[in-house]
């Protein structure tokens, strides 16, 4: 139910397939280190779009220069053609919400009052309102309340609405946190590991709570180191690899290209700067090896030195990854 004491959900009813996020060489370093390179991200009305990389990637920082917790160094974010202020509050008012890689609930108050705090940019009675308890105040706060519980009952959680925050399972906090960002009535929805830690029925569900958001108007744009939910999920994918984007595509293009699965597992890509270092250091480890069994070859017909086991032995591959 919406009142006039309310103010109107950010608009959510952008044409099906149109661009509201867009994101535009956003570069973000930390002294000399560069962990967001020139990145470019569109997404769409009623899409849901993946995040992924390796760790250290770059993909929070992306999330904390499109919400406003870090000022990109460079580049620019729209959101429906607005660039977005650097300020977390008006991001979310503008209608950009987000969730958090760890959870960020308040757990001394009940589940209902986590959702009622998430509802502060969607209500505009002021602090005389507030203070002095008038009608407007109690109308505000009774449209709050209904609201709130919808959302709970759109969770799941409405029956727990009494409960402290810290005495829920995880994977109803988590659960809890969505409920929370989905209170400022985003058009937009950034959920950073939603499934982070999760069993599998409760990823299970996570999805279909992603879909259901979805087909509720609001799009979403999802971290996730969990490849089969990424890639049941998203109708298009973004590969973030140190700091630049690699790869975008659906999910069938993102799985064949051979340049992500040589970044999950840690192989040089074609063309990597390093590449020619690598081969370097893999033909001395040969010529050692091959240098060391000679010896070794040589000591079995005299001297017992240099057998130990490993002692000339090449460096192992990991010690250079
Ligand atoms: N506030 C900061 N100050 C300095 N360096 C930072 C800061 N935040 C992130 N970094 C560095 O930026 C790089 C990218 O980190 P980021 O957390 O964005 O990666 P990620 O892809 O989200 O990793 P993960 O999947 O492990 O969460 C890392 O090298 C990290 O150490």
């Amino acid at each position: 139910m919406t009142t006039d004491t309310t103010t109107p959900s950010a608009p959510t009813g952008a044409t099906p397939g149109e661009t509201i996020l867009d994101a535009r060489g956003v570069t973000m370093r930390f002294g000399g280190l560069t962990a967001v390179r020139s990145v470019d991200l569109t997404v769409n009305s009623g899409e849901i779009v993946g995040l992924i990389g390796p760790n250290g990637a770059g993909k929070t920082t992306f999330f904390n220069c499109l919400t406003g917790l870090y000022t990109p160094t460079e580049g620019e974010v729209r959101y429906k053609d607005k660039v977005l202020p650097p300020k977390s509050f008006k991001v979310t008012a503008a209608g950009v919400a987000r969730t958090f890689q760890n959870i960020r609930l308040f757990g001394n108050m009940t589940v209902l009052e986590n959702v009622l705090v998430g509802r502060h940019t969607r209500t505009k009675e002021g602090l005389w309102s507030a203070l002095l308890r008038g009608p407007g105040f109690h109308r505000a706060e009774a449209a709050s309340r209904e609201r709130a519980m919808e959302l709970l009952e759109f969770v799941g959680l409405a029956d727990k609405a009494d409960h402290l925050a810290r005495n829920l399972p995880y994977g109803e906090q988590r659960r809890l946190e969505i409920a929370r960002a989905l209170a400022s009535e985003p058009g937009l929805l950034l959920l950073d590991e939603p499934t982070a830690g999760m069993n599998p029925q409760e990823t299970r569900d996570t999805e279909e709570l992603v879909f259901a958001i979805r087909d509720k108007g609001i799009a979403v744009l999802v971290i996730e180191h969990d490849m089969r939910f990424i890639f049941n999920l998203c109708d298009r994918v973004a590969v973030l690899v140190q700091g630049q984007k690699l790869v975008e595509g659906d999910a069938a293009t993102v799985q064949a290209d051979e340049r992500v699965i040589a970044a999950y597992i840690g192989e040089p890509l074609d063309n990597d700067p390093g590449a020619e270092e690598v081969a370097e250091v893999e033909a001395a480890e040969a010529a050692a090896a091959e240098a060391a069994a000679a010896e070794t070859t040589a000591g079995t017909t005299g001297t017992a030195t240099d057998t130990t086991p490993g002692k000339d032995a090449a460096p192992g591959k990991e010690n250079d990854r």
